[in-house]
């Protein structure tokens, strides 16, 4: 696929060592279109990658029973099974099942089902690799904002996203079950906004995605596939990254649809949805490019993400 037909733009993480203003100028011109873009040269290793999905269709090809012997909780932990989650609620329920994985050094061994007990180090190694590869991001937004020194400078948001603290950070593997009547029509994933302040989405040969054109002048919305592309993560900003921007990054609405030829398919992908640490404000942050501040939310990290989780999982009796 030439990067001539793709809806993002592809950034060369290599770049940021040894160009470093190039790329933040490429990052932040991308930030503020549609929030999303195409990064290769990362730091998560193909092989690490290949592995979790490999690990990621054992564990959903189990017995429901056994999948389910750690059902979601309310942090946001374990197994969510098919007809819980409702990502828009114009549709109803996404034909999904996914496991969330969280991981924080101080809490002791992260909670993990005997089906997954195994992968322990695996797991933790992949949530730490990808929780850094989001620090560094971060550290190239913080400079793309030219945040003063006295608010951490180039450290702002890493300083927010101590992997030490409590977060709602997860890593999650998704299943998306191929089509059958009982299913929405081709809708895989609802539309959505993600929630925290970074998500980095892996995906394995099956497109899908689908992100909402924002330079779309009509009435009804308008939708970009962004096709996988050969070793590439895709990278979004969440809406903590928008308040915190005051609207100038963009958190668009995306979503996953059944093209016609994979119906029979399933569907893998691999989220790290990067959040900060629970008592960080949302406020607009200090910086010369966020201008014309109106509304300050009153709310922390913890408090907007039981908000959407509640939302998210209308449904959640079922879960457990
Ligand atoms: O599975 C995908 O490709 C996207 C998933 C997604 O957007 C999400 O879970 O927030
Ligand atoms: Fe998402």
């Amino acid at each position: 696929m030439s990067s001539q037909s793709l809806p993002l733009p592809v950034l060369d993480f290599s770049k940021f060592k040894s160009n470093p203003a190039v790329f933040i100028d490429q990052i932040k011109e991308a930030l503020c279109s549609t929030g999303f873009f195409y990064l290769k040269n990362h730091d998560v290793p193909k092989e690490a990658i290949q592995q979790l999905f490999q690990r990621s269709k054992e564990f959903f090809q189990l017995e429901l029973e056994v999948k389910s012997e750690m059902p979601i909780t309310p942090s946001n932990e374990g197994y969510t099974g098919p007809g819980v989650e409702i990502l828009d609620p114009k549709l109803g329920l996404d034909s999904k099942e996914a496991f969330n994985f969280k991981f924080n050094p101080q809490a002791g061994p992260p909670k993990l089902p005997a089906a997954l007990a195994k992968q322990e180090d695996e797991l933790v190694e992949f949530y730490k690799t990808c929780h850094s590869q989001c620090l560094e991001i971060l550290r190239a937004l913080a400079m793309t904002l030219e945040i003063p020194e006295k608010e951490g400078g180039a450290n702002h948001f890493t300083d927010k996203h101590d992997i030490n603290q409590k977060s709602g950070s997860v890593l999650r593997m998704l299943h998306y079950f191929p089509l059958t009547e009982a299913v929405n029509e081709d809708i895989r994933a609802g539309a959505h906004t993600d929630y925290g302040s970074l998500t980095l989405l892996f995906q394995n040969g099956i497109s899908g995605l689908q992100i909402l054109n924002r330079a779309a002048k009509g009435e009804s919305d308008e939708w970009l596939d962004a096709p996988c592309l050969e070793d590439a993560i895709i990278v979004n900003i969440g809406d903590l990254m928008q308040f915190w921007t005051n609207g100038l990054f963009k958190s668009t609405k995306h979503r996953v649809v059944f093209h016609p030829e994979q119906k029979q398919s399933s569907r893998y992908s691999i989220a790290f949805f990067c959040h900060p640490n629970d008592s960080v404000s949302l406020d607009p942050i200090s910086s010369p490019l966020i201008v014309n501040i109106h509304e300050k939310p009153q709310i922390n990290a913890a408090m907007h993400l039981e908000q959407r989780l509640q939302a998210t999982y209308g449904n959640y009796e079922k879960a457990i």
